[in-house]
Protein backbone atom coordinates (compact mmCIF):
# COMPACT_ATOMS: atom_id res chain seq x y z
CA UNK A 1 0.00 0.00 0.00
CA UNK A 2 0.98 3.70 -1.06
CA UNK A 3 1.14 6.67 0.85
CA UNK A 4 -1.77 8.68 0.76
CA UNK A 5 -1.86 11.34 -1.88
CA UNK A 6 -3.56 14.30 -0.60
CA UNK A 7 -2.98 17.52 -1.89
CA UNK A 8 -2.20 19.65 1.39
CA UNK A 9 -3.52 22.51 0.16
CA UNK A 10 -7.28 21.66 -0.77
CA UNK A 11 -7.23 20.46 2.87
CA UNK A 12 -9.17 21.90 5.73
CA UNK A 13 -6.96 22.77 7.99
CA UNK A 14 -4.87 24.39 5.18
CA UNK A 15 -7.81 26.98 4.84
CA UNK A 16 -8.53 27.51 8.23
CA UNK A 17 -4.07 28.14 8.79
CA UNK A 18 -4.53 30.91 5.62
CA UNK A 19 -7.22 32.44 7.36
CA UNK A 20 -5.17 32.11 10.88
CA UNK A 21 -2.26 33.08 9.56
CA UNK A 22 -4.12 36.22 8.45
CA UNK A 23 -5.00 37.23 11.97
CA UNK A 24 -1.38 36.52 13.79
CA UNK A 25 1.05 37.70 10.95
CA UNK A 26 1.79 40.73 12.97
CA UNK A 27 1.39 39.84 16.64
CA UNK A 28 4.50 39.52 18.33
CA UNK A 29 6.79 37.26 20.57
CA UNK A 30 6.76 39.80 23.10
CA UNK A 31 3.05 39.88 23.10
CA UNK A 32 2.40 35.71 23.06
CA UNK A 33 4.89 35.83 26.33
CA UNK A 34 3.42 38.61 28.21
CA UNK A 35 -0.10 36.92 27.99
CA UNK A 36 0.51 33.46 28.90
CA UNK A 37 3.65 33.47 31.90
CA UNK A 38 3.48 29.45 30.94
CA UNK A 39 4.72 29.55 27.43
CA UNK A 40 8.00 27.59 27.84
CA UNK A 41 6.12 24.99 29.71
CA UNK A 42 3.33 24.54 27.61
CA UNK A 43 5.33 24.61 24.47
CA UNK A 44 8.57 22.16 25.27
CA UNK A 45 9.21 18.58 24.76
CA UNK A 46 11.84 16.51 27.52
CA UNK A 47 12.97 13.39 25.85
CA UNK A 48 15.82 11.47 27.73
CA UNK A 49 18.32 14.10 27.89
CA UNK A 50 17.17 17.02 25.76
CA UNK A 51 14.60 19.61 26.65
CA UNK A 52 13.16 20.91 23.53
CA UNK A 53 11.91 24.39 23.82
CA UNK A 54 9.55 25.72 20.57
CA UNK A 55 8.17 28.36 22.72
CA UNK A 56 10.02 31.26 21.05
CA UNK A 57 8.01 30.55 17.51
CA UNK A 58 5.21 32.69 16.33
CA UNK A 59 2.42 30.01 17.25
CA UNK A 60 -0.88 30.04 19.80
CA UNK A 61 -2.73 27.26 20.53
CA UNK A 62 -4.91 27.36 18.03
CA UNK A 63 -2.14 27.18 15.39
CA UNK A 64 -1.23 24.22 16.74
CA UNK A 65 -4.19 22.91 17.05
CA UNK A 66 -4.57 23.94 13.09
CA UNK A 67 -1.14 22.37 12.45
CA UNK A 68 -2.02 19.09 14.33
CA UNK A 69 -5.45 19.11 12.30
CA UNK A 70 -3.29 19.46 9.26
CA UNK A 71 -1.35 16.46 9.97
CA UNK A 72 -4.12 14.13 10.63
CA UNK A 73 -5.70 15.37 7.27
CA UNK A 74 -2.71 14.26 5.25
CA UNK A 75 -2.81 10.83 7.21
CA UNK A 76 0.74 11.24 8.29
CA UNK A 77 -0.18 8.49 11.21
CA UNK A 78 -0.54 5.67 8.72
CA UNK A 79 2.64 6.70 6.65
CA UNK A 80 4.64 6.51 9.71
CA UNK A 81 3.72 2.91 10.67
CA UNK A 82 4.59 2.45 6.53
CA UNK A 83 7.71 3.70 6.62
CA UNK A 84 8.50 1.52 9.94
CA UNK A 85 6.98 -1.26 8.70
CA UNK A 86 8.53 -1.67 5.39
CA UNK A 87 5.98 -0.45 3.19
CA UNK A 88 7.36 0.78 -0.47
CA UNK A 89 6.82 4.20 -0.10
CA UNK A 90 10.08 4.92 -2.48
CA UNK A 91 7.56 4.67 -5.06
CA UNK A 92 9.23 5.74 -8.07
CA UNK A 93 12.36 3.56 -7.45
CA UNK A 94 9.75 0.87 -6.30
CA UNK A 95 11.79 0.44 -2.86
CA UNK A 96 10.83 0.39 1.03
CA UNK A 97 12.64 2.92 3.07
CA UNK A 98 14.16 1.12 6.36
CA UNK A 99 16.94 2.92 7.90
CA UNK A 100 15.21 2.49 11.27
CA UNK A 101 15.49 -1.32 10.50
CA UNK A 102 19.15 -0.95 10.91
CA UNK A 103 19.00 1.21 14.13
CA UNK A 104 16.50 -1.50 15.55
CA UNK A 105 17.78 -2.50 18.81
CA UNK A 106 14.98 -4.75 19.75
CA UNK A 107 15.53 -6.79 16.94
CA UNK A 108 11.83 -7.19 16.59
CA UNK A 109 11.42 -8.56 12.90
CA UNK A 110 11.14 -5.98 9.99
CA UNK A 111 9.66 -7.56 6.58
CA UNK A 112 10.53 -6.69 3.00
CA UNK A 113 8.60 -9.20 0.08
CA UNK A 114 8.25 -11.14 3.13
CA UNK A 115 11.92 -11.49 4.25
CA UNK A 116 12.67 -10.31 7.84
CA UNK A 117 16.31 -8.47 7.09
CA UNK A 118 17.49 -7.90 10.24
CA UNK A 119 19.20 -11.49 10.44
CA UNK A 120 21.27 -9.89 7.38
CA UNK A 121 21.50 -6.49 9.06
CA UNK A 122 22.89 -8.49 12.59
CA UNK A 123 25.31 -10.39 10.42
CA UNK A 124 26.88 -7.19 8.44
CA UNK A 125 27.18 -5.53 12.35
CA UNK A 126 29.36 -8.59 13.74
CA UNK A 127 31.19 -8.15 10.38
CA UNK A 128 31.69 -4.56 11.34
CA UNK A 129 32.35 -5.11 14.97
CA UNK A 130 35.36 -7.84 14.04
CA UNK A 131 36.81 -6.01 11.20
CA UNK A 132 36.96 -2.73 13.04
CA UNK A 133 38.12 -4.45 16.86
CA UNK A 134 40.61 -5.62 14.62
CA UNK A 135 41.70 -3.02 13.13
CA UNK A 136 41.82 -0.48 15.84
CA UNK A 137 44.14 -3.55 18.23
CA UNK A 138 46.61 -3.70 15.47
CA UNK A 139 45.82 -7.21 14.97
CA UNK A 140 44.98 -6.26 10.96
CA UNK A 141 48.45 -5.85 9.57
CA UNK A 142 48.90 -3.83 6.32
CA UNK A 143 51.51 -5.48 3.78
CA UNK A 144 54.52 -4.67 5.20
CA UNK A 145 53.47 -6.01 8.40
CA UNK A 146 52.92 -3.01 10.35
CA UNK A 147 49.81 -1.71 11.88
CA UNK A 148 47.10 0.63 10.61
CA UNK A 149 47.25 4.20 11.39
CA UNK A 150 45.34 6.14 9.38
CA UNK A 151 42.01 5.22 7.31
CA UNK A 152 41.06 7.03 4.39
CA UNK A 153 37.01 7.25 3.31
CA UNK A 154 36.66 7.12 0.02
CA UNK A 155 32.83 8.59 -0.86
CA UNK A 156 30.51 11.29 -1.51
CA UNK A 157 27.03 12.63 -0.46
CA UNK A 158 25.24 9.82 1.61
CA UNK A 159 28.53 7.59 1.47
CA UNK A 160 30.59 10.50 2.85
CA UNK A 161 28.49 13.61 4.52
CA UNK A 162 27.11 11.15 7.32
CA UNK A 163 30.41 9.31 8.85
CA UNK A 164 32.30 12.28 8.06
CA UNK A 165 29.54 14.82 10.65
CA UNK A 166 29.36 11.77 12.64
CA UNK A 167 33.27 11.37 13.16
CA UNK A 168 33.57 14.90 13.67
CA UNK A 169 30.69 15.56 15.76
CA UNK A 170 32.51 12.27 18.29
CA UNK A 171 36.14 13.12 18.05
CA UNK A 172 36.17 13.44 21.84
CA UNK A 173 35.66 9.50 21.36
CA UNK A 174 38.45 8.70 18.81
CA UNK A 175 40.31 5.42 18.68
CA UNK A 176 43.72 5.28 17.79
CA UNK A 177 42.76 5.80 14.30
CA UNK A 178 43.17 8.70 11.99
CA UNK A 179 40.38 9.46 9.70
CA UNK A 180 40.19 11.39 7.00
CA UNK A 181 37.60 11.67 4.30
CA UNK A 182 37.72 12.21 0.39
CA UNK A 183 34.80 12.80 -1.69
CA UNK A 184 35.86 15.52 -4.27
CA UNK A 185 36.79 14.76 -7.57
CA UNK A 186 39.16 17.92 -7.61
CA UNK A 187 42.34 15.86 -7.94
CA UNK A 188 43.10 18.46 -5.25
CA UNK A 189 41.60 16.80 -2.35
CA UNK A 190 43.16 13.09 -2.71
CA UNK A 191 45.97 14.38 -3.46
CA UNK A 192 46.70 16.55 0.10
CA UNK A 193 44.98 14.21 2.01
CA UNK A 194 47.54 11.54 0.62
CA UNK A 195 50.25 13.97 1.26
CA UNK A 196 50.18 13.05 4.57
CA UNK A 197 49.86 9.43 4.31
CA UNK A 198 52.26 6.16 4.24
CA UNK A 199 50.74 3.47 2.04
CA UNK A 200 52.07 0.58 4.28
CA UNK A 201 49.86 2.15 7.26
CA UNK A 202 47.09 3.24 5.47
CA UNK A 203 43.46 1.67 5.22
CA UNK A 204 40.91 2.53 2.37
CA UNK A 205 37.42 2.24 2.51
CA UNK A 206 35.52 2.66 -0.98
CA UNK A 207 31.93 3.45 0.10
CA UNK A 208 29.40 4.03 -2.21
CA UNK A 209 25.77 2.27 -2.72
CA UNK A 210 25.82 2.23 -6.16
CA UNK A 211 29.70 1.89 -6.94
CA UNK A 212 29.25 3.37 -9.96
CA UNK A 213 29.48 6.84 -8.94
CA UNK A 214 32.22 9.49 -11.12
CA UNK A 215 33.65 11.03 -8.22
CA UNK A 216 33.93 7.92 -5.55
CA UNK A 217 35.16 5.58 -8.59
CA UNK A 218 38.00 8.05 -10.13
CA UNK A 219 39.01 8.63 -6.21
CA UNK A 220 39.31 5.29 -5.46
CA UNK A 221 41.45 4.33 -8.39
CA UNK A 222 43.79 6.94 -8.14
CA UNK A 223 44.13 6.00 -4.16
CA UNK A 224 44.63 2.27 -5.78
CA UNK A 225 47.80 3.43 -8.14
CA UNK A 226 49.25 5.14 -5.05
CA UNK A 227 49.05 2.33 -3.25
CA UNK A 228 50.41 -0.29 -5.91
CA UNK A 229 53.08 1.90 -6.70
CA UNK A 230 54.70 1.19 -2.97
CA UNK A 231 53.14 -2.00 -2.49
CA UNK A 232 53.74 -3.67 -5.79
CA UNK A 233 51.18 -6.66 -6.07
CA UNK A 234 47.66 -6.61 -6.59
CA UNK A 235 47.74 -9.35 -3.87
CA UNK A 236 48.41 -7.05 -1.33
CA UNK A 237 45.33 -4.67 -2.43
CA UNK A 238 43.18 -7.17 0.36
CA UNK A 239 44.82 -6.00 2.77
CA UNK A 240 44.47 -2.25 2.28
CA UNK A 241 41.22 -1.96 0.75
CA UNK A 242 37.64 -2.53 1.93
CA UNK A 243 34.44 -1.76 0.11
CA UNK A 244 30.62 -0.96 1.82
CA UNK A 245 27.79 -1.08 -1.26
CA UNK A 246 25.10 -3.05 -2.69
CA UNK A 247 26.62 -3.90 -5.68
CA UNK A 248 28.52 -7.27 -5.58
CA UNK A 249 29.47 -7.38 -8.78
CA UNK A 250 31.35 -3.69 -9.37
CA UNK A 251 33.57 -4.84 -6.17
CA UNK A 252 34.32 -7.72 -7.72
CA UNK A 253 35.74 -6.07 -10.91
CA UNK A 254 37.22 -3.27 -9.38
CA UNK A 255 39.65 -6.22 -7.32
CA UNK A 256 38.52 -6.21 -3.73
CA UNK A 257 38.30 -9.14 -2.31
CA UNK A 258 34.68 -10.26 -1.23
CA UNK A 259 35.31 -10.84 2.18
CA UNK A 260 36.37 -7.44 2.30
CA UNK A 261 32.93 -6.14 1.17
CA UNK A 262 30.36 -4.99 3.97
CA UNK A 263 26.91 -4.55 2.24
CA UNK A 264 23.72 -2.83 2.16
CA UNK A 265 20.42 -3.04 0.61
CA UNK A 266 18.46 -1.06 -1.96
CA UNK A 267 15.81 0.20 0.67
CA UNK A 268 18.72 2.21 2.46
CA UNK A 269 18.55 5.90 1.10
CA UNK A 270 22.68 6.72 0.22
CA UNK A 271 21.27 9.93 2.73
CA UNK A 272 20.26 7.85 5.33
CA UNK A 273 23.08 4.97 4.88
CA UNK A 274 25.31 5.97 7.95
CA UNK A 275 23.42 3.08 10.04
CA UNK A 276 24.24 0.58 7.68
CA UNK A 277 27.70 -0.31 6.30
CA UNK A 278 28.44 2.82 5.54
CA UNK A 279 28.93 3.45 9.24
CA UNK A 280 32.13 1.50 9.02
CA UNK A 281 34.51 4.79 9.21
CA UNK A 282 32.47 5.35 12.54
CA UNK A 283 33.41 2.28 14.00
CA UNK A 284 36.73 2.66 13.04
CA UNK A 285 36.87 6.23 14.00
CA UNK A 286 35.03 5.98 17.38
CA UNK A 287 35.30 1.99 18.37
CA UNK A 288 32.45 -0.44 17.66
CA UNK A 289 30.47 0.36 20.96
CA UNK A 290 30.40 3.98 20.43
CA UNK A 291 28.49 3.27 17.21
CA UNK A 292 25.79 1.06 18.85
CA UNK A 293 25.64 4.34 21.10
CA UNK A 294 24.57 6.18 18.19
CA UNK A 295 22.30 3.34 17.02
CA UNK A 296 20.59 2.94 20.22
CA UNK A 297 20.08 6.88 20.28
CA UNK A 298 18.84 6.47 16.73
CA UNK A 299 16.34 3.44 17.74
CA UNK A 300 14.87 5.60 20.91
CA UNK A 301 14.52 9.05 18.66
CA UNK A 302 12.08 6.23 16.38
CA UNK A 303 10.23 4.87 19.30
CA UNK A 304 9.34 8.35 20.64
CA UNK A 305 8.55 9.37 16.69
CA UNK A 306 6.61 6.50 16.30
CA UNK A 307 4.48 6.15 19.56
CA UNK A 308 4.26 9.78 21.02
CA UNK A 309 1.77 11.49 20.63
CA UNK A 310 2.09 14.25 18.16
CA UNK A 311 1.81 16.94 20.81
CA UNK A 312 4.68 15.36 22.72
CA UNK A 313 6.04 14.46 19.05
CA UNK A 314 9.75 16.46 18.07
CA UNK A 315 9.57 15.62 15.14
CA UNK A 316 6.30 16.28 14.33
CA UNK A 317 6.26 19.80 16.10
CA UNK A 318 9.14 20.36 14.19
CA UNK A 319 8.03 19.45 10.59
CA UNK A 320 4.87 21.28 11.83
CA UNK A 321 6.53 24.63 12.84
CA UNK A 322 8.90 24.42 9.42
CA UNK A 323 5.47 24.26 7.00
CA UNK A 324 4.29 26.97 9.59
CA UNK A 325 7.14 29.08 8.47
CA UNK A 326 7.83 27.94 4.83
CA UNK A 327 4.10 27.65 3.49
CA UNK A 328 2.51 30.11 5.06
CA UNK A 329 5.09 33.44 6.52
CA UNK A 330 6.79 32.30 3.30
CA UNK A 331 10.32 32.03 4.71
CA UNK A 332 12.90 30.37 1.97
CA UNK A 333 15.40 28.81 4.35
CA UNK A 334 15.90 27.33 7.90
CA UNK A 335 19.26 27.86 9.33
CA UNK A 336 21.24 25.01 12.03
CA UNK A 337 22.97 26.66 14.58
CA UNK A 338 24.97 23.92 16.84
CA UNK A 339 26.71 25.80 19.63
CA UNK A 340 28.91 23.17 19.90
CA UNK A 341 32.09 23.07 17.68
CA UNK A 342 31.90 18.98 17.21
CA UNK A 343 28.80 19.99 15.26
CA UNK A 344 30.57 21.47 12.93
CA UNK A 345 29.26 19.43 9.67
CA UNK A 346 25.59 19.03 11.15
CA UNK A 347 24.09 21.43 8.89
CA UNK A 348 26.03 20.35 5.59
CA UNK A 349 25.06 16.41 6.49
CA UNK A 350 21.44 18.18 6.57
CA UNK A 351 21.35 20.06 3.68
CA UNK A 352 21.81 17.35 1.51
CA UNK A 353 19.35 15.21 4.30
CA UNK A 354 17.03 17.93 3.53
CA UNK A 355 17.60 19.23 0.53
CA UNK A 356 17.85 15.75 -1.82
CA UNK A 357 14.84 14.66 0.06
CA UNK A 358 11.95 17.77 -0.26
CA UNK A 359 14.10 19.47 -2.93
CA UNK A 360 11.10 18.84 -5.37
CA UNK A 361 7.95 20.36 -7.40
CA UNK A 362 5.97 16.81 -8.55
CA UNK A 363 3.57 15.77 -6.21
CA UNK A 364 3.18 12.27 -5.91
CA UNK A 365 -0.16 12.41 -7.71
CA UNK A 366 2.76 12.98 -10.65
CA UNK A 367 1.81 17.18 -10.91
CA UNK A 368 3.29 20.07 -10.21
CA UNK A 369 2.60 21.44 -6.75
CA UNK A 370 1.42 24.65 -6.04
CA UNK A 371 2.96 25.49 -3.16
CA UNK A 372 6.51 25.34 -1.21
CA UNK A 373 8.34 22.46 -0.70
CA UNK A 374 11.67 21.95 0.84
CA UNK A 375 13.55 24.46 2.66
CA UNK A 376 17.35 25.88 1.85
CA UNK A 377 19.38 24.46 5.13
CA UNK A 378 22.36 26.19 5.92
CA UNK A 379 24.11 26.97 9.34
CA UNK A 380 27.58 27.23 10.84
CA UNK A 381 28.11 26.60 14.46
CA UNK A 382 28.01 29.67 17.22
CA UNK A 383 29.71 31.48 17.57
CA UNK A 384 31.00 32.12 14.28
CA UNK A 385 28.22 32.35 12.85
CA UNK A 386 27.06 35.87 14.99
CA UNK A 387 30.54 37.27 13.69
CA UNK A 388 29.50 36.29 10.38
CA UNK A 389 25.52 36.30 9.16
CA UNK A 390 23.26 36.72 12.12
CA UNK A 391 23.01 40.76 10.98
CA UNK A 392 21.13 39.51 8.50
CA UNK A 393 18.96 37.13 10.66
CA UNK A 394 18.70 40.11 13.11
CA UNK A 395 17.88 42.87 10.99
CA UNK A 396 17.42 41.70 7.47
CA UNK A 397 14.39 41.60 5.28
CA UNK A 398 14.04 37.75 5.43
CA UNK A 399 12.38 35.77 7.92
CA UNK A 400 15.05 33.08 9.08
CA UNK A 401 13.70 30.80 11.75
CA UNK A 402 16.64 28.99 13.19
CA UNK A 403 17.21 25.63 14.98
CA UNK A 404 20.00 26.18 17.65
CA UNK A 405 21.68 23.59 19.44
CA UNK A 406 23.56 23.21 22.82
CA UNK A 407 25.01 21.18 25.47
CA UNK A 408 24.81 21.87 29.29
CA UNK A 409 28.42 20.24 29.63
CA UNK A 410 31.09 20.80 27.63
CA UNK A 411 33.60 18.05 26.88
CA UNK A 412 36.33 19.74 26.69
CA UNK A 413 36.48 22.05 30.11
CA UNK A 414 38.82 25.35 29.92
CA UNK A 415 38.41 28.03 32.07
CA UNK A 416 34.89 29.99 30.84
CA UNK A 417 34.68 29.25 28.00
CA UNK A 418 31.67 27.18 28.02
CA UNK A 419 29.56 29.20 30.37
CA UNK A 420 30.24 32.35 27.26
CA UNK A 421 29.21 30.13 25.06
CA UNK A 422 26.19 29.07 26.36
CA UNK A 423 25.77 32.36 27.62
CA UNK A 424 25.46 33.72 23.35
CA UNK A 425 23.12 30.72 22.65
CA UNK A 426 20.33 31.97 25.04
CA UNK A 427 21.44 35.65 24.51
CA UNK A 428 20.84 34.97 20.89
CA UNK A 429 17.50 33.35 21.08
CA UNK A 430 16.09 36.03 23.98
CA UNK A 431 17.45 38.74 21.30
CA UNK A 432 15.74 37.25 18.22
CA UNK A 433 12.70 36.67 20.02
CA UNK A 434 12.25 40.33 21.56
CA UNK A 435 14.50 42.56 19.60
CA UNK A 436 14.82 45.89 21.15
CA UNK A 437 12.45 48.70 20.50
CA UNK A 438 12.94 52.40 20.06
CA UNK A 439 11.54 53.84 23.97
CA UNK A 440 15.10 51.53 25.02
CA UNK A 441 17.19 52.21 22.15
CA UNK A 442 16.34 55.99 23.19
CA UNK A 443 17.05 55.08 27.01
CA UNK A 444 20.17 53.29 26.00
CA UNK A 445 21.51 56.08 24.29
CA UNK A 446 20.22 58.73 26.54
CA UNK A 447 22.37 56.88 29.28
CA UNK A 448 25.50 56.93 26.79
CA UNK A 449 24.74 60.74 27.20
CA UNK A 450 24.09 61.42 23.38
CA UNK A 451 22.79 64.59 22.25
CA UNK A 452 18.72 65.01 20.66
CA UNK A 453 20.40 65.02 17.47
CA UNK A 454 22.88 62.14 17.73
CA UNK A 455 19.41 60.21 18.64
CA UNK A 456 17.61 60.96 16.02
CA UNK A 457 20.28 60.24 13.94
CA UNK A 458 21.26 56.53 15.12
CA UNK A 459 18.04 55.20 16.91
CA UNK A 460 16.47 53.39 13.59
CA UNK A 461 19.75 51.47 13.16
CA UNK A 462 19.72 50.40 16.41
CA UNK A 463 16.47 49.24 16.75
CA UNK A 464 15.73 45.51 16.72
CA UNK A 465 12.08 44.24 15.24
CA UNK A 466 12.76 40.64 17.06
CA UNK A 467 10.30 38.28 16.30
CA UNK A 468 12.41 36.00 14.24
CA UNK A 469 11.52 32.47 15.09
CA UNK A 470 13.47 29.77 16.98
CA UNK A 471 13.54 26.64 18.58
CA UNK A 472 16.14 25.50 20.89
CA UNK A 473 17.38 21.75 21.87
CA UNK A 474 19.19 21.91 25.13
CA UNK A 475 21.09 18.50 25.68
CA UNK A 476 23.18 17.61 29.02
CA UNK A 477 26.33 16.38 27.23
CA UNK A 478 27.21 15.25 23.65
CA UNK A 479 27.48 11.39 23.30
CA UNK A 480 27.18 9.07 20.73
CA UNK A 481 23.70 7.94 21.57
CA UNK A 482 22.78 11.87 21.64
CA UNK A 483 24.38 12.17 18.20
CA UNK A 484 22.00 9.36 17.53
CA UNK A 485 19.50 11.07 18.75
CA UNK A 486 19.36 14.19 17.41
CA UNK A 487 20.00 12.93 13.84
CA UNK A 488 16.78 10.69 13.69
CA UNK A 489 14.95 13.70 15.01
CA UNK A 490 15.72 15.64 11.94
CA UNK A 491 15.52 12.58 9.27
CA UNK A 492 11.74 12.14 10.48
CA UNK A 493 11.21 15.81 10.39
CA UNK A 494 12.11 15.98 7.15
CA UNK A 495 9.67 12.35 6.52
CA UNK A 496 6.64 14.06 7.63
CA UNK A 497 7.02 17.05 5.71
CA UNK A 498 7.49 15.30 2.76
CA UNK A 499 4.49 13.21 3.75
CA UNK A 500 2.27 16.43 4.01
CA UNK A 501 4.12 18.18 1.21
CA UNK A 502 2.75 15.15 -1.14
CA UNK A 503 5.92 14.33 -2.46
CA UNK A 504 8.15 11.40 -2.52
CA UNK A 505 11.39 12.08 -0.64
CA UNK A 506 13.37 9.20 -0.55
CA UNK A 507 14.19 9.48 -4.59
CA UNK A 508 16.52 12.17 -6.19
CA UNK A 509 15.88 12.25 -9.64
CA UNK A 510 17.11 15.86 -9.44
CA UNK A 511 20.92 14.94 -9.28
CA UNK A 512 20.38 13.11 -12.60
CA UNK A 513 20.77 15.75 -15.58
CA UNK A 514 23.80 17.13 -14.39
CA UNK A 515 25.84 14.07 -14.30
CA UNK A 516 24.17 13.01 -17.69
CA UNK A 517 25.44 15.82 -19.22
CA UNK A 518 28.95 15.72 -17.82
CA UNK A 519 29.77 12.49 -19.57
CA UNK A 520 28.47 14.01 -22.72
CA UNK A 521 31.16 17.25 -22.30
CA UNK A 522 33.81 15.18 -20.82
CA UNK A 523 34.58 13.60 -24.40
CA UNK A 524 34.09 16.73 -26.16
CA UNK A 525 37.36 18.44 -23.65
CA UNK A 526 39.71 15.37 -24.67
CA UNK A 527 40.40 17.29 -28.16
CA UNK A 528 41.23 20.56 -29.30
CA UNK A 529 38.64 20.79 -31.49
CA UNK A 530 36.43 23.89 -31.39
CA UNK A 531 32.90 22.61 -30.19
CA UNK A 532 29.68 24.10 -31.68
CA UNK A 533 27.01 21.34 -30.19
CA UNK A 534 25.67 23.00 -27.30
CA UNK A 535 23.86 26.88 -26.37
CA UNK A 536 26.44 29.78 -26.76
CA UNK A 537 27.32 29.99 -23.55
CA UNK A 538 28.47 26.50 -23.10
CA UNK A 539 30.03 26.13 -26.24
CA UNK A 540 31.91 29.40 -25.12
CA UNK A 541 33.09 28.40 -22.05
CA UNK A 542 34.35 24.96 -23.55
CA UNK A 543 36.16 27.12 -26.23
CA UNK A 544 37.58 29.48 -23.88
CA UNK A 545 38.72 26.56 -21.69
CA UNK A 546 40.30 24.93 -24.56
CA UNK A 547 42.27 27.88 -25.40
CA UNK A 548 43.22 28.51 -21.94
CA UNK A 549 44.42 25.00 -20.98
CA UNK A 550 48.21 24.20 -20.95
O1 LIG B 1 26.73 6.00 -2.60
P1 LIG B 1 26.74 6.36 -4.04
O2 LIG B 1 25.97 5.38 -4.87
O3 LIG B 1 28.15 6.52 -4.54
O4 LIG B 1 25.99 7.72 -4.22
C1 LIG B 1 26.47 8.90 -3.62
C2 LIG B 1 25.44 9.99 -3.60
O5 LIG B 1 25.01 10.30 -4.91
C3 LIG B 1 23.63 10.57 -4.93
O6 LIG B 1 22.98 9.51 -5.53
C4 LIG B 1 23.27 11.79 -5.71
O7 LIG B 1 24.21 12.78 -5.73
C5 LIG B 1 23.25 10.68 -3.46
O8 LIG B 1 21.93 10.44 -3.21
C6 LIG B 1 24.16 9.68 -2.86
O9 LIG B 1 24.25 9.80 -1.48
Amino acid sequence: MSLPKINPTETQAWKLLEEHYKQIQNKHLRQWFKEDPQRFKKYSIHFNDIVFDYSKNRIEDKTLDLLLKLAEETKVKDAIEKLFTGDKINETENRAVLHTALRNRKNTPVYVDGEDVMPKINKVLAQMEKFSESVISGQWKGYSGKKITDVVNIGIGGSDLGPLMVVEGLKYYKTRLNLHFVSNIDGTHIVETLKQLNPETTLFIVASKTFTTQETMTNAHTAKDWFLKSAKSELEVAKHFVALSTNQEAVKNFGIDERNMFVFWDWVGGRYSLWSAVGLSICLGIGYDNFTQLLEGGFEADLHFRHSDFKENIPVILALLGIWYNNFFRAESVSLLPYEQYLHRFAAYFQQGDMESNGKYIDRNRQKVNYQTGPIIWGEPGTNGQHAFYQLIHQGKKLIPCDFFAGANTLNKVSDHHVKLISNFFAQTEALAFGKNEEQVIAELKEQGKTEEEIQKLKNYKIFEGNRPTNSFLYKILTPKLLGELIALYEHKIFVQGVIWNIFSFDQWGVELGKQLANKVLPELMDEKYISSHDSSTNGLINAYKDMKD
